[in-house]
């Protein structure tokens, strides 16, 4: 008898869809599995205002096929130069579910990021009082950090002051790559959640490097050592609501990935919830899949779960497609290394 498992419909609670042929084509591969998104704004130029989270919202709905149903939920990204009155009133209409924080410099298209944390005080402040989620991309720039550092250090040094500095935030640590990120998110019940990727439960160091360069399992923040991934495996599956899924699903073109200057982003939009159902279940732990995909991040959200459902059956080796097609040219979608058996049948 074959085994199968229904869940609810899943959300994805960090998620890329970029813009034009590339919005276009990756999409899809969104929407037929995950019922809602959120959607990062390092667009260039950056989503900035509520009136461009507005017409980027627009964009998405006209790309959407006609037979998917699917609901962007969008997000601003924190400049030093942002309105506190504009954040406030995007919220207020409903337009946005977060604010985003890149440090300037650490990941794609984040020139326009924050440098000087003093000066985002002000929206950080109106953001904790109406409750309005800050997403983290967690990682300091200094250049003379080893990149391997970077998270660990941003919690001490970035995320912990700003923490205690403005009461009430709520913030989402965004991809967390590290045992220090878990051990924060554990240690610190109030306000605080995290999202964790299909690929960093999959990869570590070793598989980007060893064995020849592998520019599509290069992304940021960069994957870590096996007892960091270990960790990711432990939190993810462990049922505790304040990790939940945000895929980074991160679409580069091809020739931009395979560079001698690579750009930083796994695609796994495609394959993740097969991937997540392989990973639950080499870790015993396919009853709290539905938490990880399903139910902790509508709950921190403050969002009901979704409606619909979705069935995963083991059977054989599931194909999906190598690349996708874009416009803008080749996509490849995240390949584990090993066969994967969950279908997404219904
Ligand atoms: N994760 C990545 O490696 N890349 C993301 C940016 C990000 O989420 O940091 C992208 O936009 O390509
Ligand atoms: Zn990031
Ligand atoms: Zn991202």
């Amino acid at each position: 008898m074959s085994q199968s498992l229904t869940i609810r419909r899943p959300d994805d609670w960090h998620l890329h869809l970029r813009d034009g042929a590339m919005l276009q084509a990756v999409l899809p591969e969104t929407a037929r599995h995950f019922a809602r998104a959120i959607i990062m704004p390092n667009l260039v130029p950056p989503v900035v205002t509520g009136a461009q989270a507005g017409a980027y919202r627009d964009r998405i709905l006209a790309a959407l096929p006609e037979d998917m149903d699917f609901a962007p939920l969008m997000t601003l990204y924190l400049t030093e130069d942002t309105d506190p009155e504009d954040v406030a009133a995007a919220h207020a209409s409903g337009l946005i579910k977060a604010v985003k924080l890149y440090p300037a410099g650490a990941t794609t298209n984040s020139a326009s990021g924050v440098r000087d944390f003093d000066k985002v005080r002000g929206v950080l402040e109106r953001m904790a009082e109406i409750g309005l989620p800050l997403c983290v991309h967690g990682e300091v720039t200094d250049a003379e950090i080893d990149i391997f550092d970077r998270e660990a250090l941003f919690i001490e040094w970035v995320l912990d002051p700003i923490r205690r500095d403005t009461p009430g935030l709520r913030v989402v640590m965004e991809h967390i790559t590290t045992k220090n990120g878990v051990d924060y998110v554990k240690a610190n019940a109030q306000d605080l959640g995290a999202t964790i990727t299909t690929h960093h439960l999959i990869i570590n160091r070793n598989h980007i490097l060893v064995g020849g360069i592998k520019p599509h399992y290069y992304c940021l923040p960069v994957a870590k050592r096996e007892e960091h991934r270990l960790a990711l495996r432990a939190a993810a599956t462990s049922g505790d609501a304040r990790f939940f899924l945000g895929t980074d699903s991160a679409p580069h073109t091809d020739p931009l990935k395979e560079s001698a200057c690579g750009c930083a982003g796994c695609f796994t939009a495609t394959n993740t919830m097969s991937l997540l159902a392989h990973v639950f279940e080499e870790e015993s732990a396919l009853d709290s899949l539905e938490g990880f995909t399903s139910r902790n991040g509508p709950a921190f959200y403050g969002l009901p779960v979704n409606e619909g459902s979705l069935t995963l059956t083991k059977g054989d080796a599931v194909s999906y497609p190598d690349k996708i097609d874009t416009g803008d040219g080749p996509v490849t979608v995240f390949d584990p290394g090993f066969p994967v058996h969950w279908h997404v049948t219904a």
